[in-house]
């Protein structure tokens, strides 16, 4: 697997060493010892999978009290996955990244707590798979807003389509007054 530091360096691309072979492709998507070296010291205590349809949008969710580092992948289809740095003591604090993760290049993004993150979905579906650091917790959980001024995540959104979004996430909170870290 390779490990590549992002513009915001504590996000991490990880590219998987695909083997393929007649039968199909064979692939490690996660290994402790490597993770430890290349993004810190973290334990993984809940897996989650989502599915979703082209054009939906979640988030930005993120945990205050019980925050989350997240290990994201997409199994089925592909999609636009953005993480903004909400500690305020980080050099990149107000900025995010963003990069298309799909079944094809089956490549992982690291994102660590401290962070919101969300992803919008370019392909017919798309299937979300990750793993988290911290459990879920519902009553920790904010939205900030996909589609904040201040951020101004350039989406690659349909043409003359918005973003299909939970009824939460239509309320997300500004980028300004959102609880940081
Ligand atoms: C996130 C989550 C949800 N749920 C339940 C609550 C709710 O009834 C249903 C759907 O929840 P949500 O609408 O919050 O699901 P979703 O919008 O997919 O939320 C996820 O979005 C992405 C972008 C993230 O980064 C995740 O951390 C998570 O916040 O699933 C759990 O039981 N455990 C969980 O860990």
């Amino acid at each position: 697997m390779e490990y590549q530091a992002l513009a915001i360096p504590d996000v991490v691309l990880i590219t998987p060493k695909v083997f393929g072979d007649e039968r199909g492709f064979f692939m490690e998507t996660f290994r402790e010892d490597e993770f430890i070296k290349h993004c810190g010291p973290y334990r993984f205590v809940q897996d989650n999978h989502s599915k979703s349809k082209q054009g939906i949008l979640r988030g930005l969710h993120y945990q205050h009290r019980h925050p989350q580092g997240k290990l994201v992948r997409v199994t089925h289809g592909e999609v636009y996955d953005v993480a903004v740095d909400l500690r305020k003591s980080s050099p990149n604090f107000g900025q995010w990244v963003g990069l298309l993760l799909n079944a094809d290049n089956k490549q992982l993004l690291w994102i660590p707590p401290g962070f919101a993150h969300g992803f919008y979905v370019t392909s017919p579906d798309a299937e979300f798979q990750y793993k988290c650091t911290e459990y879920y917790s519902p009553g920790d959980e904010y939205s900030l807003a996909w589609n904040d001024a201040d951020l101004a995540i350039d989406w690659p959104l349909l043409p003359g389509k918005t973003p299909l979004l939970s009824e939460k996430d239509t309320q997300g909170d500004c980028f300004h007054s959102a609880v940081k870290f």
